[in-house]
């Protein structure tokens, strides 16, 4: 199956986001990654619920929330009500981590969760049988537009090994460029987000399509 491409709006104008999110869905895209911040686990700020559920009408795509917010457990509701179809939290924020994987499956969303460039791959051991996703962070959250941090090639295969025939998304996210998604997707990724690489100028179809079919 092909790599799901994944264009994060933190890239995009902020201005006419709803319209944003119609030009990437129409340029091709597969979901919608939506960069939730809050300040405290990431030094920046983003999208609160009322603008996700603003800009839910402008497709019909999927609404991949990734939650760098700590704590996440009391705002999934909110999320969820929002529009997210899948829902990631960041083990690093998450004390009960299982719990929170639990609490996003019974609002019927998919959960993710996500690793930091240094924490190692065998925190999603024993929530491995709850999940649809798990985000491999090749930069340190927080903004877009920075160099991808290629010592998590070998954490996403080592993910790759680990969940062996189970149905988990291997999403790795911060840095990918047409010039090295394939290197990522060769590792084992099978959902690819890009912000500044997909934003970086209005012809996003073409810029979606050239990480799709990057080439060594
Ligand atoms: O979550 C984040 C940053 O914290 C990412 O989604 C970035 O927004 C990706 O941007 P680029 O590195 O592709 O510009």
């Amino acid at each position: 199956m092909s790599v799901l491409i994944a264009p994060s709006i933190l890239s995009a104008d902020f201005a006419q986001l709803g319209a944003e999110v119609k030009a990437i869905d129409e340029a091709g895209c597969d979901w919608i990654h939506i960069d939730v911040m809050d300040g405290h686990f990431v030094p920046n700020l983003t999208f609160g619920p009322p603008v996700i559920k603003a800009i839910r009408p402008w497709t019909k795509k999927v609404f991949d929330v990734h939650l760098m917010i700590d704590p996440a457990q009391p705002y999934l509701e909110d999320y969820a009500k929002a529009g997210a179809d899948l829902i990631t939290v960041h083990a690093e924020a998450d004390k009960h981590l299982h719990r929170s994987v639990q609490a996003i499956k019974a609002l019927g969303k998919k959960a993710g969760v996500s690793l930091n460039p240094h924490t190692p791959e065998n925190v999603i051991e024993y929530v491995l049988d709850s999940i649809d996703m798990v985000l491999v962070m090749s930069v340190n959250p927080g903004f877009g537009g920075q160099s991808f941090i290629d010592s998590q090639l070998e954490k996403i295969a080592r993910i790759k090994r680990m969940i062996a025939g189970r149905a988990i998304d291997i999403q790795v996210d911060g840095g990918v460029t047409a010039d090295n998604a394939w290197k990522v997707m060769e590792a084992g990724a099978t959902c690819l987000v890009a912000g500044s690489a997909v934003f970086k100028t209005k012809d996003y179809a073409a810029n979606i399509a050239a990480i799709r079919n990057s080439k060594g």
